[in-house]
């Protein structure tokens, strides 16, 4: 892991499409080491590949189980039925409790030598009570660092007799489906008794079906007692499909949910063994509209469009109840996800994590033992104004205001995938982007296809040209904001002017840049609490403009308050590196321009107009100087850039000029 890579999201407008899913990791583990426990082959279809499945193909290799991959996500494992052929091996199984629990327990009875380790997270999450339960069957299990936590050191041992035994189900619901799955190893009559309530139930309903298409029924007191009938062999059950992750749905379904929809994810649907898939219900609860066929999910926004907070027990849906937590950002009221104190121990605290990172986009956040709150951030609730977002106005310091900042993952995938959905609200940063791997890797690519961002048409060209006047007129005609963001070089320019920075003092500068206080309103420009009068317009704060344009670190400290520009409904912004630079993935780029002459003429005009004093030769002149400097600069030269449209307008009016734009949006528009 790389905590030093990010992923830049732009604002995101709306979401729409459809998802194949990737196979579901708690099946694909489980059914990669029932087929290993079974004997014959078995054909395994649509496994995910991911870092948790690897782990346990890789695991599962060392013991000396052959896996043959036969393309196409199928593989072919031949099983040993339950007597690993390696008798003495070293585990590295990473942080993926899915591989961790049940080999500990299938090794543990099966009469050989091994240590299993993984990364210092999983050192971390508890094993003690699965240790415990299986010393209770006379399994010979050392701690090889601290009591309760892998790493672990497994030795041959003479099992006990005992009928019966005891397992925790309050913990961690691995614990029981690792003995579960262990327990034909035996080839014996033996009964668990869970004690305390058990949590995640759904996870053991996986279990139980994926042992009944290996051919064993498992007989249960409710969620009390599970037996193991003596005789109890696995048999490979020739094909198996793996269903789609119902956990990865989620993210899909929160976003049709909060970017209008519909977006469809295929591969789980009514059918499914999953209980994730109950996410779905959870989400109707919030407003979504929900529709579901034997395999595929579809969610769309609310009929009012606006979701509501909910109050739930989540012990059904730990995983997915983590999506709700961020949908909760665009919900009117207060959220409470109650009796999940099972997310403190997985890949990282995850009632903390997501407690710290929700503050960071603007959330009222209270965090207990086993729950968590969450207020929204609804615009309307807050009167968030224009060009301030509701993060900004209830969190200062967020990371969103502060591009150097972002989300933290804390290597765990499904914090990373949560807050994809935050970029409804804002633009964000997700650092760490790859810890997807773990379940999901491509999973920031079908995000991409199933959002659109906030359209953004970038206009840029040459001074004098009809950028400003263009863009606005396109701006109002499609009820865009309007950036112009040569004014934020002139202000600058202006505010250095002021307070006596030479223009070529970059350090100094740089800083005032990102100091500056700019405030649109309409027509009117303020900077540090004052109108900004006309000379803005000037030919002298022009130049001096440029100047300052051509400093690096100017340009830098400029780039995040430009992006702050790009809202919904959409933005249309003019200046020389819009496209290039600032909106690379722009809907729309225009190079506009005309003949120096022409626009030193129409300049001539236009300050003529505003009853500013000129000379066209003046213009003309400097308008060349000024093309030269904004051409040949290293930092983001103006030039016409081969994704963008040429527009001279050097023979068009100005009303020719902006139906050319118009058309040119309406071809590319989502
Ligand atoms: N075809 C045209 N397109 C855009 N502007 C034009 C056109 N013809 C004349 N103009 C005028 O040119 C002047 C300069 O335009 P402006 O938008 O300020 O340019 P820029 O933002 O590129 O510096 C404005 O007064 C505008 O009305
Ligand atoms: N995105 C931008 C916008 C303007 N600039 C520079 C280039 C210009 O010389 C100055 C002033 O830009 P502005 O667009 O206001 O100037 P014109 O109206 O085109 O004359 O700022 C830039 O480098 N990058």
């Amino acid at each position: 892991m790389n905590p030093s890579e990010f992923i830049n999201l732009p604002p995101l407008l709306s979401a729409r499409g459809s998802v194949r899913l990737p196979g579901s990791k708690s099946i694909s583990n489980r059914v990669l080491l029932l087929a290993a426990l079974s004997g014959g082959t078995t054909i395994v279809r649509d496994l995910l590949r991911s870092d948790d499945t690897d782990r346990m193909l890789e695991g599962l290799q060392t013991l000396g189980v052959t896996v043959e991959s036969l393309g196409n996500n199928a593989y072919k494992v031949t099983g040993c039925g339950g007597d690993f052929p390696v008798k003495n091996a070293e585990l590295f199984l990473g942080n993926a409790g899915t591989a961790f629990r049940p080999l500990t327990a299938a090794l543990a009875l099966s009469g050989g030598s091994y240590t299993l380790s993984g990364v210092a997270r999983m050192h971390e999450r508890p094993i003690g009570d699965l240790v415990d339960a299986l010393r209770g069957l006379g399994a010979d299990i050392a701690y090889l660092a601290n009591d309760g936590f892998p790493p672990l050191q497994i030795k041959p041992a003479t099992l006990s007799g005992a009928a019966s035994v005891s397992v925790r189900g309050d913990v961690s619901s691995q614990f029981l489906t690792a003995l579960l799955m262990a327990l034909p190893l035996l080839g014996r009559t033996v009964t668990v008794e869970v004690i305390g309530e058990l949590i995640s139930k759904p996870y053991i309903e996986i279990t139980l079906a994926m042992m009944a298409r290996f051919g064993i029924v498992v007989l249960r007191d409710g969620w009390k007692s599970f037996t193991v009938a003596a005789g109890s062999r696995y048999v490979a059950p020739g094909e198996i499909y793996v269903e789609g992750d119902a956990s990865s749905a989620s993210y899909f379904l929160a976003a049709g949910a909060i970017g209008g929809g519909p977006v469809r994810v295929e591969g789980v649907g009514r059918g499914s063994i999953q209980g994730d898939v109950r996410f779905a219900g959870e989400l109707a609860k919030m407003g979504a509209q929900i529709e579901m066929g034997d395999n595929w999910i579809e969610a769309r926004a609310p009929v009012n469009g606006k979701l509501q907070a909910i109050d739930l027990d989540c012990n059904h849906i730990p995983d997915a109840a983590m999506t709700l937590a961020v949908a909760a950002l665009f919900a009117n009221g207060t959220t409470t996800l109650r009796n999940i104190a099972s997310w403190r121990v997985k890949e990282t605290d995850r009632i903390h994590a997501m407690a710290t990172e929700l503050r960071k986009v603007g959330a009222l956040v209270e965090e207990g033992a086993d729950y968590i709150r969450i207020t929204g951030l609804s615009s309307e609730e807050l009167g968030v104004s224009e060009n301030r977002s509701a993060a900004s106005i209830l969190n200062p310091q967020s990371s969103i205001l502060n591009p150097a900042a972002g989300i933290d993952t804390y290597d765990d995938h499904r914090m990373a995938m949560c807050f994809s959905l935050a970029a409804f609200g804002n633009a964000i940063r997700i650092n760490d982007p790859r810890c997807v791997a773990k379940t999901f890797p491509d999973y920031f690519t079908e995000f991409a296809k199933v959002t659109q961002s906030v359209p953004v048409i970038a206009i840029d060209g040459p001074s004098a040209s009809g950028k400003g006047t263009v863009a606005q007129r396109v701006a109002n005609e499609l009820g865009f904001h309007y950036l112009d963001s040569g004014a934020l070089y002139r202000l600058l320019a202006t505010a250095a002017m002021r307070d006596g920075v030479a223009l070529d003092d970059e350090v100094a500068l740089a800083g005032l840049a990102s100091r500056m206080d700019i405030v649109f309103k309409g027509e009117q420009i303020w900077l540090d609490g004052a109108p900004v009068g006309d000379e803005l317009r000037g030919e002298a704060c022009a130049a001096g403009a440029s100047k300052v344009a051509a400093l690096h670190q100017v340009r830098a400290a400029l780039l995040a308050k430009q992006r702050d520009f790009r809202k919904a409904p959409g933005l249309v912004t003019d200046g020389r590196d819009m496209g290039s630079v600032v909106f690379p993935d722009a809907t729309l780029k225009i190079f506009l321009t005309a003949s120096a002459q022409i626009r030193a003429e129409r300049r001539y005009k236009q300050l003529k107009e505003k009853g500013m004093d000129a000379k066209i030769a003046d213009l003309l002149q400097d308008i060349r100087a000024r093309d030269e400097r904004d051409t040949q600069r290293s930092a983001a030269p103006l030039q016409q850039y081969p994704d963008a449209s040429l527009l001279d307008t050097t023979t068009l009016d100005v009303d020719q000029a902006v139906k050319f734009v118009l058309n040119g949006y309406q071809c590319k528009a989502p």
